[in-house]
């Protein structure tokens, strides 16, 4: 299983979280990363932590002000990056523009998506993964994996129906080795979470509790 830690902009030591992750990666079969704000990438990236990056523009070098460009993401650390994330939506043709500037800049790519029908529409432009992340679910504490087990079984029919290349990811609400091991019952091959352990008090404890079960 992967799993995807995004820092968002919580108040969380940045470091410190990457290095728990890190060391809790050491000692599991799972893969572990981190998704830290675009300002922290360096440091996180410095822990040895796998590194992603939150969202890219679909842009290259040149006239652009205030944009992510992957290629200074990929410079900084990064190995990858999340794309249309729920709480950074865009355009269906910016999505594709996304993937190509990720791709372009040798980075994986995992795009977000709400529901089953964006998941399939989101796999047809060839992204490494696709997550599912019901928005009603995230930051709640309620596991998609657990309270809406059909919408991840019916993401994974979808992307698998468009592209069985393309790994399907579900989030929201995930923070225990329990909702991880519904998620894989269920057929997905990681998870993307949050809360669970960026507003955890022991974060460490909260990412051992997660591959635990694993
Ligand atoms: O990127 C992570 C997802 O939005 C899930 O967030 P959450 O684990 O706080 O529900």
């Amino acid at each position: 299983m992967f799993i995807l830690v995004n820092l968002k902009t919580y108040p969380c030591d940045p470091v410190a979280v990457a290095e728990a992750v890190r060391d809790v990666d050491e000692k599991t079969d799972a893969r572990l990363a981190v998704a830290p704000q675009d300002a922290h990438v360096e440091r996180v990236a410095a822990t040895g932590v796998e590194t992603w990056a939150q969202h890219v523009d679909p842009i290259d070098h040149g006239s652009n002000t205030g944009h992510a460009l992957a290629e200074s993401l990929a410079e900084a650390g990064a190995e990858g990056t999340l794309i249309n994330h729920s709480e950074k939506r865009l355009k269906l043709a910016d999505i594709d523009g996304s993937i190509r500037a990720a791709e372009r800049a040798g980075l994986e790519t995992i795009v977000c998506a709400n529901n089953p029908a964006q998941i399939g529409a989101s796999a047809a432009l060839g992204p490494d993964a696709v997550a599912v992340e019901p928005p009603e679910l995230i930051g709640t504490g309620t596991p998609v994996s657990q309270a809406d087990p059909d919408v991840v079984e019916d993401a994974v029919d979808a992307a698998d129906g468009v592209d069985d290349d393309v790994s399907v990811l579900c989030g929201a609400g995930i923070s225990t080795g329990e909702d991880v091991v519904s998620a894989a019952d269920l057929g997905a091959e990681g998870v993307l979470l949050a809360s669970g352990v960026a507003k955890a008090d022991d974060p460490a404890a909260a990412l051992a509790d997660l591959v635990d079960p694993l």
